[in-house]
């Protein structure tokens, strides 16, 4: 079967990297490349829609997708918690048959480990910060995938509770993500980069994933819209698709 695919961003990096995969692929069509002022009608009569465009826009994407019965993948960033919480209730008013959400903050391999690899060590430490880099071009910090990271690593903490992050009211300090402080560096040279510092007693544990070329990316995107006409409900993370043989629930 083949998946027509409506690219959401197709003038940007990813969108173009996107079309390229949807090219090569023998089964993905492409079925629409939308730009910024492309009517959000153009992904109507798609099999699954791939947003990669702002996190100002990716909501209406999102909404509309979802409104004509069209799954989408997600990679956008800038999706916390909460605002996957709202399109959780959006989902639900639309009743029993709504497509599938795929989140996707992060579609290479090795960092979607990382991610995995911290929040398995999240509650054996005091002290957890996350330093995350990433090309000048980013227009939001922190990452969405410092935010996944750090939301994760929280949530894997039960009953450990929250972290020890002393003056974490001074700005130098970084961005608290569930206590845990983010410190966000925009860099030219740099394509995509995470570092996780978990502190103990008389020991530290550094988790680290680096990008260094957009072709990471490529294996997690065709796996995702391979795997989203079939998905249901809301799914964050592209370690939902893989068979990591741990546990990091959301
Ligand atoms: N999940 C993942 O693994 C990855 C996620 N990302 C995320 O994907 C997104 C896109 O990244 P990237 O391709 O590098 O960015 P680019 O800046 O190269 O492209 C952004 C795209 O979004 C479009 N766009 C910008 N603003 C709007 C708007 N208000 N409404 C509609 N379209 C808009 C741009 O159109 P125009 O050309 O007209 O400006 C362009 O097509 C970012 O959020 C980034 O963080 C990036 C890499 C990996
Ligand atoms: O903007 C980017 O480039 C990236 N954005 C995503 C994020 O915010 O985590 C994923 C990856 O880090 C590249």
């Amino acid at each position: 079967m083949t998946i027509r695919v409506a690219v959401a961003g197709a003038t940007g990096k990813m969108g173009k990297l996107a079309l390229r995969l949807i090219e090569e692929a023998p089964d993905l069509e492409l079925h629409a490349a939308l730009g910024r002022e492309t009517p959000l009608s153009a992904i109507d009569g798609a099999d699954v829609a791939f947003d990669v465009t702002h996190p100002a826009a990716s909501a209406d994407i999102v909404r509309h997708s979802l409104s004509i019965g069209v799954p989408i993948v997600v990679g956008t960033s800038g999706w916390s918690a909460p605002r996957i919480s709202e399109i959780e209730a959006f989902r639900r008013e639309l009743g029993e048959g709504a497509p599938a959400v795929l989140f996707v903050p992060n579609f290479s391999i090795g960092s979607v480990l990382g991610t995995a690899f911290a929040a398995l060590a999240a509650k054996f430490f005091d002290s957890i910060e996350i330093v995350e880099a990433h090309h000048a071009g980013k227009v939001d910090s922190p990452s969405g995938t410092a935010v996944r990271t750090a939301e994760l690593m929280t949530a894997a903490r039960g009953e450990r509770g929250p972290v020890a992050a002393p003056h974490a009211d001074q700005r130098a300090r970084g961005q608290l993500v569930g206590g845990i402080p983010i410190h966000s560096l925009r860099l030219s040279g740099v394509v995509a980069e995470q570092r996780v510092v978990l502190g103990g007693d008389g020991e530290t544990l550094t988790i680290a994933h680096s990008t260094v070329s957009p072709s990471s990316y490529e294996a997690g995107i065709l796996l995702a819209l391979r795997r989203a006409p079939e998905a249901e409900g809301v799914t964050v993370g592209l370690d939902a698709l893989l068979d990591l043989g741990i546990s990091s629930d959301r």
